[in-house]
């Protein structure tokens, strides 16, 4: 063989093959989504959730101690409101004072300062409907009350102490009326604002919408999440959120787009990229792994490696107590 075509010297110890990796997985790339409900004492698993458990405002804190410990840096929230008369057609409850979210961020700020603490903005798990927007009579989405609506409960939170938002309703417009709202409210320069931007409608949310009781109650989200073949809209999205302002993006779900993720690394690529590795994604791994199909730890670090060979630099994912415990730093 001529002298270029050996390989294999470069990759035959451990350590040149750590050296391949242009990206290595660290504890604070992780992103850990936390469901807390209204029921103060809630502690409850969520059957297609595996080791993932609905926390109530008592119960979170202690929940996320030892975690921190690990080096856990960062939460996502995402509000459950289990009470009856919780919902209504505009998510009133989203950003209640009293209600799951804001009681969490003030919490986990006073016992975690350190913690980043990112909400979740969505109305889905807030509204009669399920649908992550207000609805005109026709029960289409009403693109213009909904991106108020979203702007308002972003500000709200960020206002209660959150460090970022992040709008997972997939409205047009709803990054640059956030950053409106921001300005306005004087919080521009305190809010990570992170985009859900290539966000598809796939068959992956089942899980999530048992955890967060936020299935819509007819009909789909072809609306508004985008269509599972559709890169050019993807691209047209990222495009958009970068321009409206965001300042971080989402791509979700991760292992079936990995292809999505590598090109928003690319449009985006003055921002990071986020994968979100989705409800549907956690319980297949964990159904393999039942199965005895692979081994929980070498199929979580090659599914998140492929996340960040993607173009990824965080990754909010189920897996986080699992990777604090495997990961050196
Ligand atoms: N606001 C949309 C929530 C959406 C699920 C859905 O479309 O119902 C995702 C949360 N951002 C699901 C995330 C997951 O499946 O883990
Ligand atoms: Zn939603």
């Amino acid at each position: 063989p001529n002298i270029s075509s050996i390989l294999q010297g470069s990759y035959n110890h451990p350590l040149t093959r750590e050296w391949q990796a242009e990206r290595v997985l660290t504890k604070s790339m992780l992103i850990f989504p936390i469901f807390i409900s209204d029921e103060p004492e809630e502690d409850s698993p969520i059957p297609s959730l595996p080791n993932i458990r609905r926390f109530g405002i008592n119960r979170i804190a202690g929940y996320l101690r030892p975690l921190v410990a690990k080096g856990l840096r960062s939460v996502i929230i995402f509000g459950v409101p289990m009470k009856e008369g919780a919902k209504d057609p505009y998510g009133t409850s989203a950003d209640d004072p009293n209600g799951p979210v804001i009681q969490c961020i003030k919490l986990l700020k006073r016992e975690f300062p350190d913690l980043f603490i990112m909400c979740d903005v969505c109305l889905c798990e807030f509204t009669s409907h399920g649908h992550c927007g207000i609805l005109r009579e026709d029960g289409s989405l009403n693109r213009d009350l909904s991106v108020r609506r979203i702007a308002a409960v972003a500000v709200n939170y960020v206002k209660a102490g959150a460090n970022s938002v992040a709008p997972s309703d997939m409205m047009d417009g709803r990054i640059l009326e956030i950053k409106k709202g921001l300005i306005n409210a004087g919080l521009e320069n305190k809010a990570f604002l992170m985009s859900y931007s290539a966000k598809f409608s796939g068959n992956l949310y089942g899980p999530f919408r048992d955890a967060a009781c936020s299935a819509p109650s007819f009909g789909d989200r072809k609306a508004y999440q985008l269509p599972t073949t559709a890169n050019g809209l993807a691209r047209r999205a990222l495009r958009r959120d970068i321009a409206e302002g965001a300042d971080g993006i989402i791509a979700k779900p991760a292992t079936f787009y990995l292809d999505v993720m590598r090109e928003a690394a690319e449009i985006a690529q003055d921002l990071p990229i986020c994968a979100y590795h989705v409800s549907g994604e956690y319980a297949m791994l964990h159904a393999a792994i039942e199965k005895g199909i692979c081994d929980e730890k070498e199929i979580v670090m090659e599914a998140h490696n492929g996340f960040l060979r993607a173009g990824a630099r965080l990754i909010i994912t189920y897996f986080t107590p699992e990777l604090l415990d495997w990961l050196k730093n």
